[in-house]
C-alpha cells in the first residue's frame, strides 16, 4: 500500500456557509496499480487529490502514507506524487521552450542545465514524442503533444504517485485513448501508482484496476474494476454506467 485515506471529511467556509467537499472517506492506494475516482462535477474528485497531494488540510480524519519514501522530509514526499492537470497551459509557461517545460522540476533540484536538458529529451522519448519538440513553444504543440509534455515534466522526478486529473477532458476520443494507452505503458516501464480522476466512465474499462465511485463528497461504490461495473451494487453507479455507452 502506498497510501490510505483515513475516515477524511474535508469542510470548506465558515459558519454562514459551509460546503462538505468530502464526507468520512476511507481509501487506500496500492503499489503499481491505477485506480479510478469517478463522479460528476462537484462531486469531491480534485478536493481528495488535493488532500493526497497535501494542498488541503482534513478537517477530520487522516492521509497516512506508506511507502519506502515516506519517512522523507515533507518536500521530497512531495516530489514524489506529481499531478497533471486537465488544461496543460495552465501549468507551462507560453514563452518557455518545451526542453525548459520538462527540465524545469530537474533545475529546481540544481540538475546541471546541459544534463537536464539532455533528460529532457530522454523524457519525451519516453512519452513517444520527437526529440524536435525541445525546441518548441507551447503554442506550437497541439492538445495531446502538450498533455504528454506535462506527463514527461511529472515523470522526471520519478513519481512512486502520479495524479491525472481529468487530463484527457479536453482530448478528442483517438488521442484520449492514445494518452491512456501510453500512461498504461510508463506503468508497465516504471514502479508506479496512478490515480486517474474522471467523471468519464467509458474510459476506465480496460484502464484501471480498481475505482472508486464518488457522489456529494462520499464514495457510494468501491472495488475492482470488472466486478463494480459487471454488477454494481449502488443506484447511482447503475445510473452512471447507462448514462454512457460502456455495454
Ligand atoms: N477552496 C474551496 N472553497 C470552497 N468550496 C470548495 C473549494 N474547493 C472545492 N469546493 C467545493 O467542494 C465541492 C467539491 O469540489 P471538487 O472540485 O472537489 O469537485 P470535482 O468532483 O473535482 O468537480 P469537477 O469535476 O467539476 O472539478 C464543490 O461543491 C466545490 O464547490
Amino acid at each position: 500500500m502506498i497510501l490510505d485515506l483515513q475516515r477524511v471529511t474535508k469542510r470548506f467556509g465558515d459558519r454562514d456557509r459551509i460546503v462538505t467537499a468530502i464526507r468520512d472517506v476511507s481509501l487506500s492506494l496500492l503499489e503499481d496499480e491505477i485506480f479510478a475516482l469517478i463522479g460528476e462535477s462537484g462531486s469531491g474528485k480534485s478536493t481528495l487529490a488535493e488532500l493526497i497531494v497535501g494542498l488541503q488540510k482534513p478537517t477530520e480524519g487522516r492521509v497516512v502514507w506508506h511507502w519506502d519514501g515516506s519517512g522523507q522530509a515533507a518536500a521530497d514526499r512531495r516530489r514524489q506524487v506529481q499531478l497533471v492537470f486537465q488544461n496543460p497551459d495552465r501549468s507551462m509557461n507560453p514563452y518557455w521552450k518545451v526542453k525548459e517545460i520538462v527540465a524545469e522540476p530537474l533545475l529546481l533540484q540544481r540538475v546541471e542545465r546541459s544534463e537536464a536538458f539532455r533528460l529532457a529529451g530522454e523524457l519525451l522519448e519516453r512519452v513517444r514524442l520527437p526529440r524536435e519538440l525541445l525546441e518548441r513553444r507551447p503554442s506550437e504543440c497541439s492538445g495531446g503533444q502538450k498533455q504528454r509534455i506535462a506527463i514527461a515534466r511529472a515523470l522526471s522526478m520519478s513519481p512512486a504517485l502520479l495524479i491525472a486529473d481529468e487530463i484527457t477532458s479536453a482530448l478528442d476520443p483517438t488521442t484520449e485513448r492514445d494518452i491512456l494507452n501510453l500512461l498504461l505503458a510508463l506503468k508497465r516501464e516504471q514502479s508506479m501508482s496512478i490515480l486517474y480522476i474522471t467523471h468519464r466512465l467509458e474510459t476506465i474499462p480496460g484502464f484501471a484496476d480498481r475505482l472508486a465511485v464518488m457522489k456529494d463528497g462520499a464514495v457510494v461504490e468501491e472495488g475492482y474494476t470488472e466486478s463494480v461495473l459487471g454488477a454494481p451494487n449502488s443506484d447511482y453507479t447503475r445510473a452512471l454506467l447507462d448514462a454512457c455507452s460502456y455495454s
